[in-house]
């Protein structure tokens, strides 16, 4: 199902939470909405949901105007940060829950239910979870029953809000490739809110970048990583260095950008080293520039560590900083891109 917002806002009392957004979300399409907390997400994805009531603007279902029209006549599953599983009802009970409720004309046959609750127990991969009660689950697989639960009334539309956000980061992880393959496998418009980058870096086809109620950017990963459209959506998209070029102008590089030498070549600038980490297959290494006195972090890999180290505190390097980007304090579009 397409999805088109149309110059939605929202207020609580005084504060406007949602300032005139604008989305297009195709079908079949994953979107991450990412920002930091405050930012509106929530709100945007109840609004989407029938939670949350419009003050202005609409939202079209497949080009029908749903803006008043109640959660019940949606067709949205939704999976929440914190399970949400009936504490008294079995896992089978739990995913079943949905269709027991449905209006008697519309409800399927008790034999009906069973057959799609155990479908579903087997496209999570927790059929041997059946008749167990959430509590003895663990996080991880909680989720994945509140998925097969949402799914259970046939969505066409999936709104998840931080649904991985309690568990830990391996469990994390497990889980976006999971979902991500189960949305491959069904193809439901999915609409996912998270405050982490990496995750949705990982997992969204477009990203809606988030900032005090309104949309920063819209893009695929690539687009939003390496062509941000302002400081905001850099600065939020990874690790950054910041450099202030005079009181307008700050400058931005990764630190996977930065290159590092022994010895100086073309323009590089000369730093000492202060502090050096390790993060996996990957070296963090703190440095001093010594033309100006600023701080930066540059990232390199172990190969290109051995290279050049090992490297201790104090000791000197050539950085190039060969793809800085420089945005004005306000200014939306990079104003340069020295190279
Ligand atoms: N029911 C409410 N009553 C009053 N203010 C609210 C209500 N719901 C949200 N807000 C406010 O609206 C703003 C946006 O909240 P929202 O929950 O949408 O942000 P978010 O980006 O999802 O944040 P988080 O990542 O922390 O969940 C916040 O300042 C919040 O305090």
């Amino acid at each position: 199902m397409g999805i088109t917002i149309e110059n939605v806002s929202k207020s609580f009392g005084e504060y406007l939470a949602i300032k005139d957004v604008q989305l297009e979300i195709p079908s079949g399409d994953f979107i991450a909405l990412l920002g930091p907390s405050g930012s509106g997400k929530t709100t945007l994805l109840r609004m989407i949901a029938g939670l949350e009531s419009l003050d202005s603007g609409k939202i079209h279902f497949n080009g029908v105007d749903y803006s008043n029209k109640p959660v019940k006549e949606r067709k949205v599953g939704f999976v929440f940060q914190h399970y949400a599983l009936f504490k008294h009802m079995t896992i089978f009970e739990n995913i079943a829950f949905g269709l027991k409720v449905r209006p008697f004309k519309i409800r399927p046959s008790k034999q009906e239910i069973k057959e799609r609750v155990y479908d579903l127990l087997k496209f999570v991969q927790l059929e041997h979870l059946a008749e167990r009660y959430p509590s003895q689950l663990s996080g991880g697989q909680k989720q994945r029953i509140a998925l097969a639960r949402a799914l259970a009334v046939e969505p066409e539309v999936l709104l998840l809000d931080e649904p991985f956000g309690a568990l830990d980061a391996k469990v994390r992880q497990e889980l976006r490739h999971w979902l991500r393959e189960i949305h491959e496998k069904l193809n439901i418009t999915t609409i996912f809110v998270t405050h982490d980058q990496e995750e949705a870096l990982e997992m969204a086809d477009t990203i809606v970048v988030m900032n005090q109620g309104q949309i920063e950017q819209i893009g695929s990963p690539d687009q939003v990583y390496h062509h941000p459209v302002n400081a905001f959506v850099y600065r939020f998209l990874g690790r950054v260095n910041e450099f202030c070029d005079s009181d307008n102008e700050i400058s931005y590089i990764r630190p996977h950008e930065i290159a590092l030498k022994k010895s100086a070549q073309g323009n590089s600038v000369p730093a000492k080293v202060l502090h050096v980490h390790s993060v996996g297959s990957l070296v963090r290494i703190q440095l001093n520039r010594l033309d100006t006195n600023a701080l930066f972090e540059a990232e390199i890999n172990t190969e290109k560590y051995q290279e050049i180290g090992p490297l201790k505190k104090g000791d000197l390097l050539y950085a190039s900083f060969s793809n800085l980007v420089v945005f004005g304090n306000e200014q939306k579009e990079p104003l340069t891109a020295i190279l």
